[in-house]
């Protein structure tokens, strides 16, 4: 099919968007990245694109809003990963691996077999190092089928592909009628407090409990309008949704806490450690798809800004498509290299204050590209809510004194997250939140908010 353009779509000149006329007062910032016409590959983006989605219909309106200053823009594009920094690998086979010829060694009598404990201490440590270095970590090997991965990326961009109309019924409402971060939108609307506006569309919920995203996937899937034949359509597209979101679930759950109990023995702290308050998907794990359109102004935009993220462990799956860029040194971005059977997973800032800071919650952002959209999902894994995270005595001595709240709640930082939210869209202030947030973790502040 022959790509068409907006012009195709009874669109005029005079209807697309002209980033000098509509810069507000209020953006008097971005007056230095005013560009003087349309950018010409605005056309190449299909009409079935801009209609599909939510961020291209409003960006019609006023595309000089996405523009970002200056020293926020992209240097290094999506697809360079030339010179980029190894991200390091941690490869979860060799712990099974070594089990298996621990059980071979002892059938053969090996007198000189390296023994599963010395590996996976090995690992354990690996890990460890990484996280206090990095904050990233590449995974492979890590017991997640691929029918499981391919069916949640086929499932989020089949969700994508939906007509705007259908997605905007998953949105979720309080009971008070005020609407949750939790649905489709852009950004979910749930604010952001970046510098710039993000050039995407997102899906947010919680993994579990299972009910809720039934109730999620019905809303979505089923039409109004359908009758017969339709409607077991649709209640096949809901079903398949809601069964890879639990197969997911189910997977990254387990695999968030081989993680956890890793990165406890690394630190040379009990394997439960960190697990204990996790309790597994019964917490608050969030699901996030972040969907990026094409984007005719890649090199003056954001995918999503420079940000750490708040909860405990993430773990990301990213397309075929690059767009993850993580800041690694000085200041320095380098974008990650997608692989089908691979996860990128960070430390968040809550798991960054549980260690006392031996693990880095480091920031990072997406780029996005002119000819492709790109899909992110990512699994947030946090505690329950009122689950106390204490750093453990281990991660306090002389070297490395107190620097973290010595316990808090997921509930507690959340709480704080919401009002810097509330407070920065209220006050319609430069919405830096995203580099402050972080800063309530600390002791310091902590200490001073109880005075
Ligand atoms: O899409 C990406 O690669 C980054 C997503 C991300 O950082 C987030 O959702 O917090
Ligand atoms: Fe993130």
């Amino acid at each position: 099919m022959p790509s068409v353009s907006v012009h195709g779509m009874g669109m005029t000149p005079a209807d697309l968007p002209n980033p000098v006329s509509s810069l507000s007062s209020s953006n008097a910032g971005l007056l230095r990245c005013r560009t003087s016409s349309v950018p010409e590959n605005w056309k190449l983006l299909k009409a079935e694109e801009v209609q599909k989605s939510k961020l291209l219909r409003g960006a019609s309106a006023n595309l000089a809003e996405f523009i970002w200053p200056q020293d926020e823009r992209p240097k290094v594009p999506h697809d360079d990963f030339q010179g980029a920094e190894e991200l390091p690998i941690i490869d979860l086979g060799e712990l099974l691996q070594a089990a298996v010829a621990d059980r071979a060694a002892t059938t053969d009598h090996q007198h000189h077999h390296q023994p599963s404990s010395t590996r996976r201490d090995k690992i354990a440590k690996d890990l460890a190092k990484i996280f206090s270095e990095w904050g990233f970590v590449q995974v492979v090997n890590h017991g997640v089928k691929t029918e499981v991965i391919d069916a949640m990326q086929t499932q989020a961009k089949k969700f994508f592909d939906l007509p705007l109309e259908q997605k905007e019924k998953a949105k979720l409402t309080q009971p008070g009628g005020s609407s949750t971060n939790e649905g489709f939108g852009y950004g979910v609307d749930s604010g952001f407090f970046y510098v710039g506006r993000p050039w995407i569309d997102r899906f947010q919920c919680r993994w579990s409990p299972v009910e809720s995203i039934t109730e999620l996937a019905d809303k979505v899937y089923t039409r109004e309008e359908a009758h017969g034949i339709d409607d077991i359509d649709a209640h096949d597209a809901a079903e398949e949704f809601r069964k890879s979101m639990e197969d997911y679930n189910k997977s990254l759950d387990k695999l968030t806490i081989q993680i956890l109990e890793l990165c406890a023995e690394g630190l040379g702290l009990k394997s439960s450690t960190f697990t204990e308050p996790y309790l597994g998907t019964a917490g608050d794990c969030i699901a996030r798809f972040n969907y990026y359109p094409p984007c005719p102004l890649p090199s003056l935009t954001l995918g999503l800004g420079a940000h750490t993220d708040p909860n405990l462990l993430t773990i990301l799956h990213q397309c075929s498509v690059g767009g993850l860029q993580i800041c690694h040194g000085h200041g320095s971005w380098f974008s990650v290299k997608p692989s089908a059977n691979s996860f990128i997973i960070n430390v968040g800032d809550s798991f960054e204050a549980w260690t006392n800071g031996r693990f880095k919650s480091v920031k990072h952002r997406a780029v996005v590209n002119e000819t492709q959209s790109r899909l992110s999902i990512v699994y947030f894994s946090n505690p329950l809510p009122h689950s106390i995270m204490s750093v453990p005595h281990k991660l306090i001595d002389c070297e490395h004194p107190l620097e973290f709240r010595p316990a808090f709640t997921w509930q507690d930082y959340k709480t704080h997250l919401l009002e810097t939210h509330k407070n920065n869209n209220n006050n319609n202030n430069n919405n830096d939140g995203v580099r402050t947030s972080k800063l309530w973790l600390l002791r310091r502040k902590s200490i001073l908010n109880q005075k």
